[in-house]
Order: C-alpha cells, then sequence, then structure tokens
C-alpha cells in the first residue's frame, strides 16, 4: 500500500525524504531536503562539518523531529508509524548517550531483547558480534570505561542485533582501529550483498568511493549532488569533486606564522 503524501516520493526505496527542514535558532541546519536511497544500495552521506549530516540522519530515523518535511522507511511514514519504522530500522547515532553503566555484553543483550528477540538467539548474536568487532575481551567491562573506538564498535552491535532491513551510520569508522574498520566493511558489504540497505556518513572520501554504490553530497543544509557515485564524480576522484562542489580550500594553507 502506498501511503498518502507519498504521490511524489519513491515507495520503493529504503529511505524516501521529501522538504525535510530543521532550523537550529536562526541556523538552518537543514533546508528542505528530497532524497532516495535505493533499497540495496550502500549509500554514503558526506558534507563539511556543520554541513547538516547528522541532523538529516536524526530525522530521518525518529530521533530528531523535523520542522518540515516527510521521510518513508520502505513506505512507512517514520514520524507517523514510528514503531514500525524503527522496527525496520539500525541506527548508530552520533553523540547519543549510551546505557554505559551496563557491560558490553548487557549492552547488547539488552538491545536484542528490547527488540523483542528470543534470549536464546539474542545470546548467539550477541557473542557472533562480540567475537568480529574484537571485543570479546572486553565484554565483561563496563561501557563507561571503553575507548572511543570500542564504544563505536558496541554501539554498531546494537544496530546490527536484530538484523534489520535498513542501517544507518553515523561515521562509523570514526575512532575505530584499522583492523576493526576492516571487519566492519566486510561486515557491511556482505549485509549489502544479502539485500540490506546500508546508509553511512563519512568524511573520508576514499572510503567512500571504494566502499559505497550511491552517495550524496550535503553542504549547508542543501543536497549539492546526489546519484550513483561514478555519476556523482563523474570521472574525477570523488575527493577532488567534493572539493569543487564544496569549495572551501585555503589558498597556500594560511598559517604563514605557523613554524618552528
Ligand atoms: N542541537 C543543536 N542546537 C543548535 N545547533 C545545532 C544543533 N545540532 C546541530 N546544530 C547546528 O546545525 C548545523 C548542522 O549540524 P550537524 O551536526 O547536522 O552537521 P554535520 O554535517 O553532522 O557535521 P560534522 O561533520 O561536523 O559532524 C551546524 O551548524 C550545527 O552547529
Amino acid at each position: 500500500m502506498i501511503e498518502q503524501g507519498m504521490d511524489n516520493a519513491r515507495p520503493h526505496a529504503a529511505i524516501s525524504v521529501r522538504g525535510l527542514g530543521k532550523r537550529f535558532g536562526d541556523k538552518v541546519a537543514v533546508n528542505g531536503i528530497d532524497l532516495d536511497v535505493p533499497a540495496g544500495s550502500f549509500y554514503g552521506l558526506v558534507g563539511p562539518n556543520g554541513a547538516g549530516k547528522t541532523t538529516t540522519l536524526s530525522m530521518a530515523t525518529g530521533l530528531l523531529r523535523p520542522d518540515a518535511g516527510q521521510v518513508w522507511i520502505h513506505g512507512v511514514d517514520v514520524w507517523e508509524r514510528p514503531l514500525e519504522a524503527k522496527g525496520l530500522l539500525g541506527v548508530l547515532a552520533d553523540g547519543v548517550r549510551l546505557f554505559d553503566r551496563l557491560t558490553g555484553r548487557q549492552l547488547v543483550t539488552y538491545a536484542g531483547r528490547l527488540r523483542g528477540m528470543d534470549p536464546t538467539t539474542v545470546a548467539e548474536r550477541t557473542e557472533d558480534l562480540l567475537r568480529v568487532l574484537d571485543l570479546e575481551d572486553a565484554a565483561s567491562k563496563l561501557v563507561v570505561d571503553y575507548s572511543a573506538g570500542m564504544t563505536k564498535k558496541i554501539a554498531l552491535a546494537t544496530a546490527l542485533i536484530h538484523s534489520p532491513r535498513v542501517l544507518v551510520l553515523d561515521e562509523p569508522f570514526e575512532a575505530v582501529d584499522p583492523v576493526s574498520a576492516a571487519n566492519i566493511r566486510s561486515i557491511l558489504a556482505g549485509y549489502v550483498e544479502r539485500g540490506g540497505t546500508v546508509v553511512v556518513s563519512s568524511h573520508v572520501m576514499d572510503l567512500v568511493q571504494r566502499m559505497c554504490s550511491h552517495v550524496a553530497v550535503i553542504s549547508d543544509g542543501n543536497v549539492l549532488a546526489a546519484g550513483t557515485v561514478d555519476e556523482v564524480r563523474g570521472g574525477d576522484s570523488l575527493e577532488d569533486r567534493f572539493v569543487e562542489l564544496v569549495g572551501g580550500r585555503a589558498e597556500g594553507g594560511g598559517l604563514q606564522w605557523l613554524q618552528s
């Protein structure tokens, strides 16, 4: 069934965003954007600091109420049918506090039980996740005592445990060591191969170019370009295209006084 209001959105997209906007005081953080994330795509969201990526992802996943616009996850309106929409999602949010007085194992178990999963499956998947994310040795330690990278990985485990249809990951590789990052990349690539959809925000253009099928470039709350990675980069590297679209390179690096 296609929902009311979806006429000009894409009913078969994993995520469809129309006219999404958010303002904080005088600052327009997200300026009425449209975006379609095709089902089965590995979608990168890139943009300079303060571009509106986190605000967009927070609104798209039901964590932050938009001032304007609508979001559908596989055709389900996030703000009208939040429970149903959230059931389809796994989210790694930026800067959201975890229940960090739990151990890593307890936190992942709790996430699975909150999703209504049976205890045996939760226990099995929790051990699998701790193993592939190299957190077995830290599993009995409180999350409050984790390093930044370990915290990122345990939060990722809580997003994966229920095997959602759509994964939305804000900066999943930030602070994560190269071996764990490679493990996470292969987990995500396998998940996409099996029909899942992944959206990641990242500042690492090379990674997005290698890993993602699609990309959107956001700057100052607007979508400057969106499509397949090849369409957006148009023969250049994604990094060169990004700098061309976004601008802002300081001539000669500036800070001539910075010398020894
Ligand atoms: N809760 C808030 N209160 C006030 N301003 C906010 C709030 N959240 C975000 N902003 C502002 O909205 C704009 C977009 O921020 P956002 O965090 O979405 O950017 P981002 O693209 O995720 O940046 P980064 O790459 O640095 O994480 C920024 O100007 C930021 O200062």
